[in-house]
């Protein structure tokens, strides 16, 4: 925890907060805001890690919630700052219907500024998506964009879908009149694909590749870059972003800010055998074998067996066609405008975020090393 003579007198609510992205916020959160006096953390399902973090300065308190339900939503924000609003849907392989997945992510960011305009809490930061973005339907590459690259932001996928309408509402928010007659002041960041300790689809390939004999299969051309981000900046940024929404309101409030760092630029899978290759795997060279025709087909064959096998099972595989589409297009950003707006810059250096995520990947259980 940081040693402070600031005056703690801010609470922050963050959702989601027990979530992967969630627990590394409330912990930055605890560690980087030396003004904070209460952190409310409420999430549908709370970890037990909770309970360590109550023995500090700050008050931590666990709120079990579901952001669909407007009440406890209003209940939890009343007498926050700031909210963080992490908490979503995170589904793109057919686990949830859509319609759940518009609930909780559209519904669910209503609700939370619904709750900000009632109880007259004055900062929200959402935690949006890259994927508001793209990749696109039409497979259309963004190459170290930023946010004004022009760009056809055209989706049909529920989860994008939801991000996009979720950060609409959040910026159209921006400047309401909350209780106490004080403006609104609302801003999105849009992380790339986020990695580090607790990253559910890491732990997967992790799994995969022990199950296959120590082997993965490249399956994405190499030249294909993948925008990723290491989760400690991705927290960093939001607890930068949410000290400087009151000073800067002018400049941040309303505004969209991708959200990245100096992880290098690589395809999905080369990116991960930065971690799973230190942890004894090896990406076996298939594309000859496997061109993109078959794995297209392999794909919407996936999509189909999900589709036949719904009323007896769940049967929900990392390759469907939508994860291919987003694996196959180049997709990376490239920007200065957080940095210009509110002074980010990465707290974790490339070198640090590999280590740490290697060295959770190894304390893995099951884990080769
Ligand atoms: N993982 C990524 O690569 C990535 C990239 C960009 C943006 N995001 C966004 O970051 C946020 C966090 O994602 P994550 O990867 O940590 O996912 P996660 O699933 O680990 O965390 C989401 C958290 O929200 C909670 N939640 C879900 N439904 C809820 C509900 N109805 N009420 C209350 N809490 C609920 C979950 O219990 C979970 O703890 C999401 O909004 C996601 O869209 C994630
Ligand atoms: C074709 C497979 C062979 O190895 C690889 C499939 C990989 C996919 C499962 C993932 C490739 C890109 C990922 C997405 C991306 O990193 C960004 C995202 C945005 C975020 O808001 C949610 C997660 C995700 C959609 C992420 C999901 C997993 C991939 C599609």
């Amino acid at each position: 925890m940081a040693e402070s003579t600031e005056v703690r007198n801010l609470v922050y609510l963050v959702t989601g907060g027990c979530g992967f992205l969630g627990e590394h916020v409330v912990r930055m959160l605890l560690q980087r805001e030396p003004r904070l006096s209460e952190l409310r953390v409420f999430d549908l399902h709370l970890g037990p890690w909770l309970e360590e973090l109550k023995r500090g300065p700050v008050q931590v308190t666990a709120i079990q919630g579901d952001v669909t339900q407007a009440h406890e939503v209003a209940a939890a924000v009343a007498g926050a700052h700031v909210v963080i609003h992490a908490a979503g849907l995170v589904d793109v392989f057919g686990r949830a219907s859509p319609e759940t997945i518009h609930k909780v992510n559209v519904q669910g960011t209503k609700n939370v500024i619904e709750a900000c305009v009632q109880t007259g809490t004055r900062f929200l930061v959402y935690t949006s998506s890259m994927e508001v973005v793209g990749p696109n339907i039409k497979g259309h590459p963004f190459y170290r964009g930023n946010e004004d690259t022009p760009y056809e932001a055209v989706h049909k996928h529920p989860y994008p879908c939801s991000k996009a309408q979720a950060e609409r509402l959040v910026l159209e928010a921006n400047g309401r009149e909350v209780r106490g007659g004080l403006p609104l002041v609302t801003c999105a960041l849009r992380p790339t694909g986020i990695y580090g300790e607790g990253h559910q689809i890491m732990r997967d390939f992790y799994h995969q590749g022990l199950r296959l004999g120590g082997r993965l299969f490249r399956a994405i051309p190499a030249s294909v870059e993948h925008g990723r981000v290491y989760v400690g900046n991705v927290a960093w940024m939001h607890v930068l972003v949410a000290r400087e929404l009151e000073r800067r309101a002018a400049l941040v409030g309303g505004q969209v800010y991708f959200c990245y760092d100096k992880s290098p630029y690589k395809s999905y899978e080369d990116f991960n055998m930065e971690f799973l290759g230190p942890c004894g795997l090896r990406l076996l060279e298939t594309r000859l074998l496997a061109p993109y025709w078959l794995l297209m087909l392999l794909a919407t064959l996936n999509a189909l067996l999900q589709w036949l096998l719904r009323p007896l099972l769940l049967y929900a595989p990392l390759l469907n066609p939508y994860t291919l589409a987003v694996a196959n297009t180049t997709f990376t950003v490239s920007t200065d405008k957080a940095q210009r707006h509110f002074g980010y810059e990465p707290l974790f250096s490339w070198e640090d975020s590999r280590t740490r995520t290697i060295r959770w990947v190894q304390a893995m259980e099951g884990s080769a090393q």
